[in-house]
């Protein structure tokens, strides 16, 4: 069967204007998930980036809440690695890390357990979209309060014109830009 290319995984996107507040351009991912191959391919691709790039095993991959869920289960599972949740304050028991950030439509505190990263680890922190890269960068903050080295970051969508990448201190691969 032919690969699914980047332009028919794109042309599966959808704009919400105004959402979910006025101005947002708000990128709908979940018209993908109507399509099981499509999703078995978006993971193939991701699976081919951290197998040819990243050198050292990835011992845990740290999924954002909620989109990054989506795929970082099923990204974990194929490289063999833990899968750990950083998570909207108030969510995850037991002891927690914290920290604070804006994104592209408000402010809001990540937290991850504690234990989920031990020091020395090699981590790939994946989620479905980067805008500004708040969001992004307080899970680097929490990986780095644990020791953990972020090998790279996944992403299956950026939004280039938000300058995200530029804030994160690790590569950056994102599948398509928007
Ligand atoms: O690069 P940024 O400006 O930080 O924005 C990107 C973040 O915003 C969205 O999550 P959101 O906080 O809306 O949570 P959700 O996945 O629960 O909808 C998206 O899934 C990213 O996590
Ligand atoms: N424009 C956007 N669409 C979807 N998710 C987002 N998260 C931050 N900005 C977003």
């Amino acid at each position: 069967m032919a690969k699914i290319t980047l332009d028919e995984i794109r042309q599966l996107l959808r704009v919400v204007p105004d959402f979910p507040t006025k101005g947002i351009q708000f990128c709908d991912i979940f018209p993908l998930f109507q399509r099981p191959d499509v999703i078995e391919a978006i993971i193939d691709r991701l699976v081919d980036h951290v197998r040819t790039q990243v050198k050292t095993p990835v011992d845990v991959v740290v999924g954002l809440d909620a989109r990054g869920f989506l795929f970082g289960p099923m990204l974990a599972i194929r490289l063999g690695a833990a899968f750990a949740p950083v998570r909207k304050q108030g969510k995850l028991p037991g002891q927690t890390t914290q920290a604070r950030y804006s994104k592209e439509y408000g402010e809001d505190v990540f937290e991850m357990q504690s234990d989920a990263v031990q020091p020395g680890q090699c981590v790939v922190i994946i989620d479905d979209l980067i805008a500004t890269g708040g969001s992004a960068k307080a899970a680097e903050d929490l990986v780095k309060q644990q020791g953990g080295i972020v090998a790279t970051y996944l992403f299956l969508i950026e939004l280039p014109e938000l300058g995200g990448s530029k804030v994160l201190n690790s590569p950056v691969f994102s599948l398509l830009e928007f």
